[in-house]
């Protein structure tokens, strides 16, 4: 049996913590068969390769019973980088504890799940029902509603450094004064409205608005200015996806090339991924 779980970049500016779209890097879990203890075959860095690895954390808390299993995990999801790395674990968990104890868990009983370990949605939701997603928790149960895909291209780039997404929330303030926060929500919401009615001139300027976290994470990721700069060129929009540090730009896809282009040229030389949207969220190969 094979897990595969997309990638998921977080909050489109304002939308933080709310909003998330499901993009086309992969984790894939294969199930290699019983074991006497839980082992996890992986080249992704010093993530554990035993009982300690995420995935196995959380498959252990949806499925106490389970019996210790032989994995192979790969991805191409940068690890601390704000492509939702850590909510492809806990996706990646929770399906398999829902196929190996025959759970049957519908999508919607994983979101909340989900949502419940992470505190959050927005990487979470989409990594299971796929495409952009916006919801919150409601007197701790979660919502989350499919908006219509934005119909470009994402450029992600990915700067080498990793920033823990616990390290770029401990940097934002512990409160909004009653007038920014009225003012960040409206922003947000008005960008939602956006989304669901497809008028991308409005959501390009509304998602480059964000008062909640770019501007006290702007300091850990220099390169986000710059960017955002170079794809108004373009006539392109940038956020910083998740906690950072890659930073995210939608583009028309007839502008993707020149725009990469132009980074490199401004002497922006890390990793660059051409992203699409992906549709599906979390899928199970029985093969
Ligand atoms: N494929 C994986 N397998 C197991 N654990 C993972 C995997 N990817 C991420 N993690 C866990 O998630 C942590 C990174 O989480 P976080 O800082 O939120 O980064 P990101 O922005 O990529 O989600 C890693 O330190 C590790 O504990
Ligand atoms: N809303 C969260 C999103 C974290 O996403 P990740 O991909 O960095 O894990 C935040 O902005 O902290």
């Amino acid at each position: 049996m094979k897990i595969k779980v997309p990638a998921s970049s977080a909050n489109l500016g304002p939308g933080f913590d709310s909003i998330g779209l499901a993009v086309s890097l992969y984790l894939t879990v294969t199930v290699k068969g019983a074991a006497k203890e839980w082992q996890i075959d992986h080249q992704l860095g010093d993530l554990p390769h035993d009982k300690h690895n995420m995935i196995v954390q959380t498959a252990l808390q949806v499925a106490p019973q389970l019996s210790h299993q032989h994995l192979e995990v790969s991805s191409d999801i940068p690890v601390t980088h704000g492509l939702g790395s850590s909510s492809s674990a806990i996706v990646a968990g929770i399906e398999l504890a829902n196929q190996l104890a025959n759970l049957k868990l519908t999508k919607a009983a994983m979101v909340e799940i989900a949502s419940q370990i992470e505190g959050h949605s927005d990487n979470v939701a989409p990594a299971i029902l796929g495409g952009l997603v916006v919801g919150t928790n409601i007197d701790q149960h979660f919502d989350a509603v499919e908006a219509p895909l934005p119909p470009y291209d994402f450029v992600a780039y990915i700067p080498a450094y990793s920033l823990a997404t616990k390290k770029a929330r401990a940097v934002l303030p512990r409160q909004l004064d009653y007038h920014s926060a009225i003012h960040a929500s409206a922003v947000a919401n008005t960008l939602v409205a956006a989304l669901f009615k497809q008028d991308y001139s409005l959501v390009s300027e509304l998602m480059e608005a964000d008062n909640f976290h770019e501007q006290y994470r702007a300091q850990l990721v220099p390169e986000l200015m710059p960017i955002r700069q170079v794809g108004h060129v373009y006539g392109a929009t940038t956020y910083l996806s998740g906690a950072g540090p890659t930073v995210m730009t939608m583009i028309t896809p007839d502008k993707t090339v020149a725009f990469i282009e132009a980074l490199r040229k401004k002497g922006l030389s890390d990793r660059i991924e051409v992203l699409h949207p992906d549709r599906n969220g979390v899928v199970v190969d029985d093969q």
